[in-house]
C-alpha cells in the first residue's frame, strides 16, 4: 500500500487538498493527524492525564470552565473537563525558549499516542483493500513520519502574506500576534517544499503550489497525482495487496531509501549553515 504523506504549514491548504484527494476521481482514505491528536487527549486518556499533570499547576485556565448543567465540574463523561485548547495553544505556540520547552513537552506526550493511532488506522486501510492512503500530518518531517511514506506531498504558498491572510480569515478569533506565533511555530513552508523536491523524482516528492484560486489548486493536485500514479501505477498497488510479504519487503526498502534521503538533506543543511 502506498503511503502518501501530506504536509505543509498552518493554513497553506492541507485540509483543502485532503478533501480533494478524498473525493472522486481519487477517493483515497485520509488519516488525519490533527483529528487523532484531538482524540488522544480526550478526558480519561493517558495523554489527557499527562497534560493536566504537566501544565495544570501553571495554567489556571487549562480546562474549559465549569458551568453546570452544560459543563459539569467533572466534565460531561465524569472523566474531567475537556482541555481549553486556545489556552494550551498560548502556552506552546511561539519562539520563546520556555514556550519551546513546553511545546516539546506537549509533543512528547501527544506524538507517540498519535503515531500509534496512525499505525492502527493504516493497518485497517490495508486490510480493507486500499492500494493507497493519505497521511495528513502537519508535522510530517518534524516527527520523522516521512520515513514511512512512498510519496511526500507538500502543500505550499510562495507568498507568506497569502498564508497569514488565509489564517486570519479562517480563524477570526486569532489576533495578528497569535497568528504570527502559530505560523512561526511551524517550519517555513518554502523550506519544506525544497526538502520535498530534494527527495528526487519518481514521485517521491511532489509540491502542490497554492497561491492561486481553488480551480488552480485542483489543477495542481491533478498534476501531482499524475506524477504519483506514473511512479506507482495501479497494478503495482494491487500486486502489493495480493502479496503481503512483498509489501513488507517494499516497505522496508522504502524506509531505508527515506533514511538515506534524510541523511543527504541533513548534510546539505549543515553545509549550507557552514557557508553562512
Ligand atoms: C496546542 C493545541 C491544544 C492547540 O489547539 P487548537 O485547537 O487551538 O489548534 P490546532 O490543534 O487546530 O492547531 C493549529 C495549527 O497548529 C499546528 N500545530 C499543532 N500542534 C503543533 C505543534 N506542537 N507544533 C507546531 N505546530 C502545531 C496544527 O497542525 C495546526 O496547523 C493543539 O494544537 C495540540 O494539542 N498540539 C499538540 C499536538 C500536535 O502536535 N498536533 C499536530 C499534529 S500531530
Ligand atoms: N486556493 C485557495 N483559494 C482560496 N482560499 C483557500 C485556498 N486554499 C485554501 N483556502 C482557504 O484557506 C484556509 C486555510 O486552508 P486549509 O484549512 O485547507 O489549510 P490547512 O493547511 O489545512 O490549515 P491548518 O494547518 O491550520 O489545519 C481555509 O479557510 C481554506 O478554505
Amino acid at each position: 500500500m502506498l503511503l502518501i504523506g501530506l504536509t505543509g504549514s498552518i493554513a497553506t491548504g492541507k485540509s483543502t487538498v485532503s478533501s480533494l484527494l478524498a473525493s472522486p476521481p481519487y477517493s483515497l482514505p485520509i488519516i488525519d493527524a490533527d483529528l487523532l491528536a484531538r482524540q488522544v487527549v480526550e478526558p480519561g486518556t493517558a495523554s489527557y492525564r499527562a497534560i493536566v499533570s504537566y501544565f495544570g499547576p501553571s495554567t489556571p485556565d487549562l480546562l474549559v470552565p465549569a458551568s453546570p448543567p452544560e459543563m459539569p465540574e467533572h466534565g460531561p463523561t465524569g472523566k474531567g473537563r475537556p482541555l481549553n485548547r486556545p489556552a494550551l495553544g498560548r502556552r506552546v505556540f511561539g519562539s520563546d525558549p520556555q514556550v519551546r520547552k513546553d511545546r516539546a513537552a506537549l509533543n512528547g506526550i501527544v506524538h507517540p499516542a498519535v503515531r500509534r493511532a496512525m499505525f492502527y488506522a493504516a493497518a485497517r486501510a490495508y486490510l480493507a483493500g486500499h492500494r493507497a492512503v493519505v497521511l495528513d500530518v502537519p508535522l510530517l518531517f518534524e516527527s520523522a513520519l516521512d520515513r514511512f511514506c512512498g510519496t511526500v506531498m507538500v502543500v505550499a504558498v510562495r507568498d507568506p502574506e497569502v498564508q497569514m491572510a488565509r489564517l486570519m480569515a479562517r480563524d477570526a478569533h486569532l489576533s495578528r500576534e497569535d497568528a504570527e506565533n502559530r505560523v512561526r511555530s511551524q517550519g517555513d513552508v518554502r523550506v519544506k517544499a525544497r526538502r520535498c523536491e530534494a527527495r528526487g523524482g519518481k514521485g517521491r516528492g511532489v509540491v502542490v503550489w497554492n497561491d492561486g484560486g481553488r480551480e488552480e489548486l485542483a489543477g495542481e493536485v491533478r498534476r501531482a497525482m499524475e506524477e504519483v500514479e506514473r511512479a506507482s501505477p495501479r497494478w503495482w498497488g494491487w500486486a502489493m495487496l495480493a502479496c503481503p510479504p512483498a509489501a513488507v519487503v517494499v516497505g522496508l526498502w522504502t524506509f531505508w531509501q527515506n533514511v538515506r534521503i534524510n541523511r543527504r538533506w541533513a548534510e546539505a543543511e549543515r553545509e549550507e549553515r557552514a557557508k553562512l
